[in-house]
């Protein structure tokens, strides 16, 4: 639906940052753990075509989403053009993720934090420190929109500066031989057995979906500039996603992984197996600082999601009180959850992966087939839609079958 006037809008550039800043979140930090067993080549190939599929159901909602007033989120384009079945499930799966991602980020930033507040003298335990982070994001969350936003930002640009700081610092101590070559015995040998697994947790890391709707308010329904946005975003992403990899598989031993992945995979185990091989200090406090902003970034981004979908769903109002409401349940379950069960990281981004198939692969697809019947009628749908409409579903499909398959042991795990 075109928008009455368009003064000079913002550059593309800066709808990337947005993306990018959601999607490279804590999913990124299970990435080198759930990927030792396939290792490198295997795992670069899995994630561009991660990353390929999920832009392409990203670019189909956007589609959808323009024939639509601005501002139509999930919720109207599933009542408008989805049976009312498909409505409630893909509500349900969109909290569901939400939340368990917010228990992610609790589990996952706890002991980083208390790491930190410890080494400044301060002694606290670890469900201390996660009451304390989930406190102090839930007010921020609480006193509105524009402080959000504004934090988001501030913590989006530390969290990309740091990243190319430390990483141009990392690159240096990467050992190729162990990218490539890294294990002698015929049993460790094998690798390409192991890429399925990955497959869930390659789709919680290009989550972020629920930011289109977002996207094309800010650029006011221009498409070329929200397309723009989308494309860079995800390679912008992948980029960091690369590197990432790169740094980390150059650095820990394959066979060492195992050990991080039964610590509960959390960002605290890597970065201490990172640290022991860092010579310099800077670069082991470059490392902390990153890990904090990043989930920092994704934590307030995820968490203002859920709090704007509980408020519209049990309308609450936006008073004090009405917010501190909403507040208190969005952040109360998962906090709770990851003081009673600390170790789910790992396990909360598979489900994440899991459960994002629905809205983030399915109901796109879904939404451009009926959206087609909607408002073009007869006229036959072009070949790129039914492809784009054919690769999402499939993806998704392989996607649950690889969760289902690691669940029941038919996959092997490393
Ligand atoms: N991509 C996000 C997780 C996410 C998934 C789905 C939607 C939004 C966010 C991360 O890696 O932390």
């Amino acid at each position: 639906m075109p928008f009455p006037n368009k003064p000079t809008l913002p550059s593309s550039i800066w709808g990337a940052m947005i993306i990018c800043g959601t999607v490279a979140g804590a999913g990124m930090f299970t990435l080198p753990i759930v990927m030792a067993g396939a290792w490198y080549r295997w795992s670069v190939m899995m994630l561009m075509l991660s990353g390929f599929c999920m832009l392409l159901s990203g670019l189909l909602f956007m589609k959808v989403s323009l024939r639509f007033p601005p501002g139509a989120g999930y919720d109207t384009l599933t009542q408008t053009l989805t049976p009312s079945w498909w409505r409630k499930i893909n509500g349900l799966s969109i909290s569901f993720v939400l939340g368990i991602l917010t228990y992610a980020y609790i589990s996952a930033s706890g002991p980083v934090y208390q790491h930190s507040i410890n080494a400044l003298g301060i002694n606290i335990n670890d469900a201390e420190a996660k009451g304390l982070l989930t406190l102090l994001v839930a007010s921020v969350v609480w006193l509105g929109t524009q402080g959000v936003s504004r934090l988001i930002t501030l913590c989006l640009a530390a969290k990309l500066l740091l990243f190319f700081l430390l990483f141009g610092g990392l690159i240096h101590h990467v050992d190729v031989s162990l990218l490539l070559r890294p294990n002698s015995t015929a049993a460790q040998n094998r690798y390409f057995p192991y890429l399925l697994a990955t497959l869930p947790f390659c789709l919680a890391s290009f989550g972020f979906h629920g930011n289109i709707t977002g996207l094309i308010h800010y650029y006011q329904g221009d498409e070329r500039r929200v397309r723009h946005a989308l494309v860079f975003g995800i390679l912008l992403a992948l980029v960091i996603y690369l590197f990432w990899l790169t740094c980390t598989m150059g650095n820990i031993q394959r066979q060492d992984f195992p050990t991080i992945a039964r610590q509960g995979g959390d960002i605290h185990a890597l970065i201490q197996a990172m640290h022991d091989r860092l010579p310099q200090q800077s670069l082991g406090l470059l490392l902390d600082i990153f890990s904090h902003f990043a989930v920092i970034c994704s934590f307030l981004g995820v968490t203002v999601g859920l709090f704007d979908f509980l408020a519209d769903k049990l309308g609450t109002d936006n008073s004090k009180r009405g917010r501190a409401k909403t507040a208190l349940l969005t952040f109360c379950p998962p906090l709770l959850a990851s003081i009673l069960f600390p170790q789910g990281f790992l396990l909360a981004i598979g489900y994440a992966g899991l459960f994002a198939t629905i809205w983030a692969l399915f109901t796109p697809a879904f939404l451009a087939w009926r959206a087609h019947q909607h408002f073009s009628g007869d006229l036959p749908r072009g070949k790129k839609q039914w492809a784009a409409i054919i690769v999402v579903v499939l993806f998704g499909g392989i996607n649950i079958i690889a969760w289902l398959g690691s669940q029941w042991h038919m996959i092997p795990e490393f």
